[in-house]
């Protein structure tokens, strides 16, 4: 039994058929990237895996159960870091936890070693504005490990931040998967970027245009830390490009 199971999904938003029947297996260990062209699904399909959305036939199953609503093994990380302006970066990271039934003196000690981890000891009360988006997009990512997730799913995680912030991150992430640093063993990333499905995930899943279906899955058999400029990378590149 797969980790996550999407089962012949239909989702239609009024009238615009996004999925008609589209199944697909996600295996515990893997870095999965979600490609494809504007409009045709991903984030639809990463909310119905996070249990923010439902399908409108078919099924997703975590560990063969249906997926009825978020569940804690599953985390989400959007775009924007979606932090609560008013609270502090400690707060932020602290409420979840508190959210689900821990006092806050033990939820607050647990998110000031969450935004250590990402490298933002010494922040812990600074509130979001005060933060650069690099680093409030670490605080999403403190918040979304803090729950002890095993799933992370990336919804263009980077898209918003300076090319060099967003490499750093990227490195980081794939270091964290990568290296077993966190909970987190499985990862589903949406993203535009070919390069950095190619940089960062060891499986690649192509999407058509709507109604979405999958066009190629392919295994990324490259070692980490990837070297952009090697002779395989740019393959994988190519490869890639020729199903878009
Ligand atoms: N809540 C909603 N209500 C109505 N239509 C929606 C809603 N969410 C998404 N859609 C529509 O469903 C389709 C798929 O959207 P989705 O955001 O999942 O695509 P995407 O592949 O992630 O797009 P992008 O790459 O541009 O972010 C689009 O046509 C979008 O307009």
């Amino acid at each position: 039994m797969a980790l996550i199971e999407v089962d012949r999904v239909k989702k239609f938003y009024g009238r615009v058929e996004v999925f008609n029947g589209i199944s697909l297996n996600v295996e515990t260990g893997e870095f999965v990237a979600l490609l494809g062209p504007s409009g045709c699904g991903k984030s639809t399909l990463l909310r119905m895996i996070a249990g923010l959305e439902r399908p409108d036939a078919g099924e997703i199953r975590f560990r063969g159960e249906p997926v009825r609503g978020p569940r804690r093994e599953i985390a989400l990380m959007f775009q924007s870091p979606t932090l609560l302006p008013w609270k502090s970066a400690l707060d932020n990271v602290a409420l979840p936890l508190v959210a689900r039934g821990m006092g806050w003196r033990e939820a607050r000690e647990a998110a000031a070693r969450f935004l250590s981890f990402v490298g933002l000891s010494g922040f812990e009360e600074a509130y979001p504005k005060q933060l650069s988006g690099g680093m409030q997009q670490r605080v999403a990512l403190a918040r979304a490990l803090a729950v002890e997730p095993e799933v992370l799913l990336l919804d263009e995680p980077f898209s918003a931040l300076d090319p060099l912030t967003a490499e750093s991150l990227r490195s980081e992430l794939v270091k964290i998967w990568h290296e077993n640093l966190s909970t987190v063993h499985t990862v589903v990333m949406v993203t535009h970027a070919v390069d950095e499905a190619v940089y960062m995930a060891n499986r690649i899943v192509v999407l058509s245009a709507r109604p979405a279906k999958v066009v190629a899955d392919l295994r990324i058999d490259l070692p980490y830390s990837r070297n952009r400029k090697s002779h395989e990378f740019q393959k994988y590149l190519d490869q890639v490009y020729s199903y878009i």
